[in-house]
This record gives structure tokens, sequence and C-alpha cells, in this order.
């Protein structure tokens, strides 16, 4: 890179509007949307979509409710022609979709134009010349004179061509290449005379089309520049103002935002922002931060992965995994803080209220995206994801000292060099620690009877390969356990759930247990279709977790000799 930029670089030159009014402005409907995937997009692929792909992503753009579509460039290739012939002769174009067509304003092309949409019920002819100076100079090598002439006599021929064929219903569009980098005036003094010629009225609108070819300046300039066309055309009454913003400078969505506020009716665009060099404003950033304003697009993205899937075969280029709200990442949280306030805002979300999940513009659910990526657990997660993983998974709800505890099992596995841990690695990992861990004590069985008033337990274990059996009585269950094992541990906290879903195993006890020489209390956990057999489970998991601190709390356990069976 340069020293200095300003040998090599210049700053763009905005337009003089001082008394700006789109600041001001929200956007409080949709515009009307274009959607130019099969001409625009479609041309800045590797390859250009063959008819299979191409009626693929045309249905697909008609489902998601476009209800006016460029579909080729029929002028240019055998390809694009056959695809218009393709719809028109299949009869594809339903009723209120009007296909679009663009071409140069060049007498050869504009009339095999026509010849390509013989027929339609429905066509917007689309014409279009370059019009800043450095096209003007070095492409046309023509005058200003002479490229607005290129127009109007465009403009004339549509006209006739149009009036020589009354079975199609026609719209004309017409857009000044470049027009953002074209001095307004003669942007201005070129579009009045094309509305001119086709008389553009509010009965009969035209529609003018003011692209950012090239996206040189920052979103405020173009708002500027559209808002001064739209306080100086002449026939603005009939003139749908449309805009074609790209996105060179990776601000294509703001602006089109901005040139919404400052005037404009309609917005070009494609899918998920394909097209030249760094695309076409994405229409389906716009009309979902349109959506999360509660300003209904009028366009369906319920099935957004749906769209995506089909755009990425179609154009053969894959989408972001960061890519506004379709990407693969963009409702999954790492981070354990985030991860936190999503679980939290979750919670307490009601079915049917406004939205507030922090973190989370939109719900998921909206766009036919479900919950399960939300949070996903790596290093740099948290007791929260991971209690959320187990609770959404597996239908877990771990007390919150239990997160804390296992939520340090679970880092040190990924400090020993685990990556991210999904909800089945997770499980893995909290069996292991909780409730396959049948060392020094494995569980056998045990049975109730009564011990003269009291509760008896029998429990039958098995240690260092030799079957136990030991008796107890107590105030209940635990209480007669801990007796028959002559266990010193404590029982601290105790907490039992039925299991929702993830498990066959109908419950699920967590047994918080304290015992001298054990700093902290520590968790142990059973899980069975009986309650009674969870807490025993619970209780003997907890006490096998203490064994290598502190031996005593095996108590009558630690020694085998003088328990075995015979
Ligand atoms: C910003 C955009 O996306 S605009 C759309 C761009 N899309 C395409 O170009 C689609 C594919 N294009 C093509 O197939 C061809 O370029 C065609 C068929 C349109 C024209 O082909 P050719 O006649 O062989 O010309 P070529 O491709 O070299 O284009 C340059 C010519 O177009 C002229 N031209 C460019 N834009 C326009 C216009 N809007 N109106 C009139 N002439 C134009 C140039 O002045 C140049 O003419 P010249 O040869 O007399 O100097
Ligand atoms: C033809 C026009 C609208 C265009 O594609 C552009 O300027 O980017």
């Amino acid at each position: 890179m340069l020293d200095d930029p300003t040998r090599k670089y210049q700053p763009f030159r905005p337009i003089r509007l001082r008394d700006r009014r789109w600041p001001d402005h929200t956007i409080t409907r949709p515009p009307v949307w274009m959607s130019t995937d099969l001409r625009d997009g479609n041309q800045a692929l590797f390859e250009p979509m063959d008819v299979e792909r191409k009626r693929a992503l045309y249905d697909c753009l008609v489902d998601v409710g476009f209800r006016e579509i460029e579909v080729g460039f029929p002028s240019a290739s055998q390809a694009d022609y056959d695809f218009v012939r393709h719809l028109i002769d299949s009869d594809a174009i339903p009723e209120g979709v009007w296909i679009e067509v663009l071409t140069q304003a060049r007498p050869d092309l504009i009339k095999r134009t026509f010849e390509a949409v013989a027929g339609a019920p429905r066509v917007i002819v689309h014409v279009y010349n370059a019009t800043s100076p450095v096209f003007r100079e070095v492409v046309f090598r023509q005058s200003a004179e002479g490229v607005q002439t290129m127009a109007v006599e465009a403009a004339r021929q549509i006209r006739g061509l149009a009036a020589e064929r009354p079975e199609t219903a026609w719209r004309f569009q017409y857009s000044p290449e470049t027009f953002s980098t074209t001095e307004p005036e003669f942007a201005l003094s070129v579009v009045d005379a094309v509305t001119a010629v086709w008389d553009a009225s509010a009965d009969a609108p035209v529609i003018i089309n003011l692209p950012a070819t090239v996206e040189m300046a920052s979103p405020n300039v173009y708002a500027d520049q559209i808002e001064w066309m739209h306080r100086h055309l002449a026939r603005r009454e009939g003139i749908v103002l449309s805009v074609h913003p790209h996105n060179d400078r990776g601000t294509g969505v703001a602006a089109a935002e901005l040139a919404l506020m400052a005037g404009a009716d309609r917005v070009e665009g494609c899918l998920f922002g394909n097209g030249e060099r760094t695309g076409n404003v994405d229409l389906v950033t716009l009309a979902l931060n349109l959506y999360t304003q509660g300003v209904h697009p009028g366009l369906d993205f319920s099935r957004i992965n749906d769209v995506l899937r089909t755009v990425e075969h179609c154009t053969e280029i894959p989408v972001h995994p960061r890519h506004p709200y379709v990407g693969d990442l963009v409702f999954t949280a790492f981070s354990g803080s985030h991860q936190d306030a999503i679980r939290k805002g979750f919670a307490v979300q009601p079915e049917d209220g406004l939205w507030s999940v922090p973190y989370l513009t939109i719900d998921p659910r909206d766009l036919g995206r479900s919950y399960e990526s939300v949070i996903r657990v790596n290093s740099q997660s948290g007791k929260g994801g991971m209690a959320y993983l187990m609770e959404q998974a597996y239908g877990v709800t771990l007390p919150r000292r239990l997160q804390v505890e296992f939520s340090r099992v679970v880092q040190a596995h990924m400090d020993a060099g685990g990556g991210e841990v999904a909800a089945e690695a997770l499980w893995e990992i909290f069996e292991r620690e909780y409730l396959r861990l049948e060392s020094p004590i494995h569980y056998i069985g045990h049975s109730l009877f009564d011990a003269g008033g009291r509760q008896g337990l029998r429990l039958r274990i098995r240690r260092d390969g030799q079957v136990i059996t030991l008796n107890g009585s107590g105030n209940g269950p635990i209480d007669a356990l801990l007796d028959a094992l002559g266990s010193p541990v404590r029982v601290r906290h105790y907490e039992e759930h039925s299991l929702s879903h993830g498990s066959d195993a109908g419950a699920v006890c967590f047994m918080e247990l304290a015992a001298g020489g054990i700093d902290g209390d520590v968790y142990g956990v059973g899980m069975d279709a009986n309650i009674v057999t969870a807490s025993v489970r619970a209780v003997l998991s907890g006490v096998n977790r203490m064994a290598s601190q502190a031996p005593a709390v095996l108590g009558n356990a630690a020694s085998v000799a003088r328990n075995a069976s015979p």
C-alpha cells in the first residue's frame, strides 16, 4: 500500500444538499421489490445458469413473493433468449408477476428484446446507457447531448414497438447506468427527456432506476443524490423511483435503506447479495431488516433455508456462515455471557409477546430455523450454555451449583484439546462424570423393607469384584442408605425431576453432598425409571466422586472382606 494514498485515490465529491430531509424519515412500508438474480446475479457467475437452474431460481422468487423479476438480457445471448421464451411458452408467468428484460440503448438489441418477449402477458422493458463523464468520453466517445440522444431515441423506439403489440401489458424502465458518478444535473436532464418521451404520468407511471453501478461513496452521499433527484424530477408523480445499489464498499444495504428514506419507491437487488463483484444489494437482509422493525416486507422468508439451498444450487456460490439472517452461525452464541443472556431471555419470552431475547434481533422460528443451534459450547462458553444444551437436548435441568461444577469438568475437557462440544459430546462427558462412574462402588440393586416402623434398605453392591450386601434403616430411603453405607457424607440439597425427553429414564436426581476432608460440596447424579432408585444412584455417584479425595466416605464399603456376601 502507498504511504500517501492521495497520490492515487481522491475522495468522492458529494452532492451539495444542505437542506436534506431524509435523516428524519423512517421506513414505514416496504418498497416495490425487483429481483435481478437472473440477470445481474447471473451475469456475475463463473458459469451462467442453465435453463434448469434459472427455472428453479425463478420459481423460488415467485414463491417468495416477488412480483417483478428481471429474467435476463435476451438480446445478449441465446441462453437468455431461450429462457425468456421458455417462461412465456410454458405459461410460467403467474397472474400479477411481471417479467423484466434488460437491453442496451441500441436499436438492434431493442428489436431483438421485443422479439424475445412476444406473447408475454406482462413485461417491463428495461433500457440503459451509462451517463457518467468517463463513459461519455472513454466508452461512447460522445458528448453529453449525444448520450442523452442515445437514451431518448431508445425510449422512442421502445414506445413504438410496444404500441404495435397491444396483447402485452407493458411497463418501461430507464436506468442512467453509473448514475451515482454522473453529474446530478445531467442525470436529471436525461431522465426528464426520457420520461417526456414516455409521457410518464400518475395514470401511466414509468420506472426510473438510479443505480450505484459501482458503490463509490458512503451511503449518506447516495441518499443525498436520491433525494435531490426525488425533489427535482419533472414528472415525479409519473415515476416509480427505483434504486439499484451495489456493494463495493460493503454498504449496499445501508445505501438502499437511506435511499428509501430519501424518497425511493423500489429496490433492485439479489437474494443474499449475489451479483457483480461484491454483489448487488441483498434483498433478504433488506426485507428482514424491515420485518424486525415491525414492517412486513411483503416477501415470505418463513422457510429461509429452502431459499438458501436453491440459491446455492443455482449460483454454485456458498453463502457465508455469518451472512445476516441465513448464515449457519448467525443465531449461534458461543460466548458464555451471551449464552447466559439468551437462555434467560428465552425463559421469560412470552409465546405471543414482543420479541425481547437478548442478542437475537429476530425469532429464528419466524424464518423456519430452530433454536437448536442457538447455543453452542466451546472454550469461550460458560455454565449457562452447557445447561441450555443439556436442557434442550436431554430434558435435564441442572441445578445452578451443579452447572458451576459441571462447567469446570467440561472446561477441563476443552483445555485438554477439545474444540466445540456438541450436545451429544456434552452428554457423554456428563454420563462419564456422574452416571457411569461405578467405581469404587458398583451398584447392583436395593430393596426396601419395614424396619420396625422405620424405613429399612438393603443395598447390594460390588466392590473390587466382590458382591456386598449392606443393611440400614432411617427416616426415609436416603437416610437408610447412608446408614447402610455407614458413610459420613451429609446431604446438603436434593432435587429430583422427571425427564421430558432425551432419555428412557423417567427421573433424574441431583444430590449435593458434603463430607469431612472434601473442600466444598460435591454433586452426585442418578437416573432411573424409579425415583427412589434414581436417588440411591445419585448418592452412590457422589460418594464415588469423593472417594479418591476422602476414602472415609465409602464407610462400610471401604472394607470388602468384612461385608462380602458368602
Ligand atoms: C452494469 C450492468 O450490469 S449493465 C449489463 C451488463 N450486461 C451485459 O453486458 C450482458 C452481456 N453482454 C453482452 O452479451 C454484450 O456485451 C452485448 C450483446 C450486450 C453487446 O455486445 P457487443 O455489441 O459485442 O459489444 P461489447 O460487448 O464489446 O460491448 C461494448 C459496446 O457496447 C456499447 N454499450 C455499452 N453500453 C451501452 C448502452 N447502454 N447502450 C448502447 N451501447 C452501449 C459500447 O459503447 C460498446 O460499443 P462499441 O463497440 O461501438 O464501442
Ligand atoms: C443496468 C444497470 C441497472 C445495472 O445493472 C447497474 O448499473 O449496475
